[in-house]
């Protein structure tokens, strides 16, 4: 539960437009995570407002702050997946609507669906991933293993017990009709951020930009939400190289502290998990190259207005080139090469 006094503070005290927070607050280049974390709900109200949802869904303030204070509760510490994490996501989502004009190409409740997901897709995450859920025999795993994407069904399942919390259903005033068809985004959406689930729907993603986004076909919709949510989820890969590489030594040291749990209860981590194999640049590159790269292009195809987007994660993945072929040389160890170099 949240204490009374805390919401109706944060429900009565005066929100600033997001030009305030920021004058670059709606740009691709500004960094969310800059803004300490007792600012990241005022901000998430200021977003919310900006969005026009609170008019256009009819949503209580004092709802919408319960259920924010609910939500960022319902977050645990680890390095990286904490809610400064779902905080940025959100941010990134309202970056797309902002710079991409998406009312063009999803419905309104679409795109209230996706930035709903988008706060709430990585809930009560323990910094260990779907493949230790199993190993390590959790409650998760006997709840959800036999349909797959465990982490991702629990956090829909965080998600519903928030809104079935009294007094935090920000859908409340939605028709039924549209309660159930937001519910329906906000499940397929928070399952599409696993990603075995990305990797599996990037044929027709591709696809779907070659051919062309067709804005009556229900399949579109579905393929852009997400897609959408991934570009949202690996967002700050898409920020100036000091974030990024800050990002990923809070994800390796998700990563490794999951290795360390799966030696102790005597499993071989996979080399990214495991802090004695893992090299850090070549992971990258190779996460970058593979998987978050493909992604933005993708997202630019689509939407021309996002090529600087991919242009920064390119950027990034060249940093760690450099810093990879740096790390080669001194292995290989002639001086004369580094002089070269040089
Ligand atoms: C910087 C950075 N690096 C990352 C390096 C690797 C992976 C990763 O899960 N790789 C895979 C590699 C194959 C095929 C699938 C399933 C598994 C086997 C594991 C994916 C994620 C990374 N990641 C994320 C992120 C995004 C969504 C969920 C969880 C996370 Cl951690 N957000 N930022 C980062
Ligand atoms: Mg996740
Ligand atoms: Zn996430």
């Amino acid at each position: 539960q949240v204490s009374d006094d805390d919401m109706k503070t944060l429900a009565r005290s005066e929100i600033p437009t997001p030009k305030k927070i920021d004058p670059d607050f709606d740009k691709f280049t500004y960094p969310p995570r800059v803004v300490p974390e007792f600012e990241t709900l005022k901000n998430s109200i200021s977003i919310v407002e900006d969005l026009g949802f609170i008019s256009r869904w009819r949503i209580r303030k004092e709802t919408l702050v319960r259920f924010l204070m609910m939500v960022k509760r319902g977050y645990r510490n680890p390095p990286y997946h904490n809610w400064m994490h779902a905080y940025s996501v959100g941010h990134f989502c309202y970056l797309l609507v902002k710079n991409l004009q998406l009312q063009n190409f999803l419905d309104d409740i679409e795109i209230f669906g996706l930035f709903v997901s988008c706060l709430c897709h990585d809930i009560d995450h323990r910094g260990t991933n779907n493949s230790f859920q199993v190993a390590s025999q959790s409650i998760l795993a006997a709840l959800y293993s036999s349909e797959g994407s465990v982490m991702e069904r629990h956090h829909f399942a965080q998600t519903m017990c928030i809104l079935n919390t009294e007094g935090c259903n920000i859908f409340e005033n939605l028709s039924s009709r549209d309660y159930q068809h937001v519910l329906d985004i906000v499940r397929d959406v928070i399952l599409a951020t696993d990603l075995a689930h990305h990797l599996r729907i990037l044929k027709s993603l591709e696809a779907m930009a070659k051919e062309g986004y067709n804005k009556s076909s229900t399949k579109c919709h579905k393929l852009l939400l997400c897609l959408l949510m991934t570009a949202c989820d690996l967002s700050d890969q898409t920020k100036k190289w000091e974030n990024t590489k800050h990002i990923a030594a809070l994800v390796y040291k998700e990563f490794f502290s999951q290795g360390d749990l799966e030696k102790a209860i005597g499993k071989e981590p996979i080399e990214m998990m495991d802090r004695e194999r893992a090299k850090i640049p070549d992971l990258q590159i190779s996460f970058l190259q593979h998987i978050a790269a493909p992604v933005y292009n993708l997202l630019s195809d689509l939407f021309p207005a996002a090529e600087p987007v991919s242009r920064a994660v390119k950027e990034n993945c060249a940093h760690w080139e450099k810093i990879a072929n740096k790390v080669k040389l001194r292995r290989g160890g002639s001086c004369a090469k580094m002089s070269i170099e040089q």
